[in-house]
């Protein structure tokens, strides 16, 4: 397993490119104050509820799914089709990348309480590579990705207002991320992950 050297000796940011990708001015400040403003009021937040250890706990931040079809083939609720904001986003990033999307889960963390527990996220297409790409706008929080056989082996990256973080390759299979809580007081937060999603 590599080991993931996030700095050099004159600390700038390196990531392995076939993993991660980091912009942080994919937008820039105008635009992304714009999305932000936008997203908080007219997204349809929802609170959801997993189950974790067969108890019904409820998502520590609001979210909304918007794409062709449901998120999960289970998921009874319609999909909301793409607004304007969303399809020229979606567009800029897939000219970015090369890579076509057909959905974004949109979180919002509304304050340092409103965060994710570690996870990684699921293939969608069986042996295939999930390859998300990631546009935050808002408050700055610390992303932290650990190998999932060594806890230890842990890195933090800050996601910037305006950001692009791109997870490719064997990421999802080898490493778990999360957005912790924090005891600093935080502003808003808006994180776009734009997937590719097959029944
Ligand atoms: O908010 C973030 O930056 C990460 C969100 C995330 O991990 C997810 O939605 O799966
Ligand atoms: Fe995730």
């Amino acid at each position: 397993m590599e080991q993931f050297k996030l700095f050099d000796d004159q600390e700038h940011l390196l990531l392995p490119e076939h993993l991660m990708e980091y912009i942080p001015a994919f937008f820039n400040e105008k635009e992304s104050e714009h999305y932000l403003t936008k997203f908080l009021g007219t997204v349809p937040w929802q609170q959801t509820k997993v189950m974790m250890y067969e108890k019904e706990v409820i998502t520590p931040r609001l979210s909304a799914w918007f794409g062709d079809q449901p998120i999960r083939k289970d998921d009874k609720r319609r999909p909301v089709i793409w607004t304007d904001e969303l399809w020229q986003i979606k567009t800029k990033v897939e000219d970015h990348t090369g890579m076509i999307f057909n959905g974004v889960l949109l979180n919002y963390y509304r304050d340092g309480n409103d965060s994710v527990a570690w996870h990684s996220d699921k293939d969608t297409i069986i042996g295939l590579q999930t390859e998300i790409a990631s546009i935050s706008f808002g408050q700055a929080r610390n992303f932290d990705f650990r190998n999932k056989e060594n806890h230890r082996q842990q890195y933090s990256l800050e996601l910037q207002n305006g950001s692009l973080l791109l997870m490719k390759g064997d990421l999802q299979k080898y490493w778990e991320h999360r957005i912790a809580k924090s005891s600093a007081p935080m502003n808003a937060r808006i994180n776009l992950t734009f997937r590719k999603v097959l029944h």
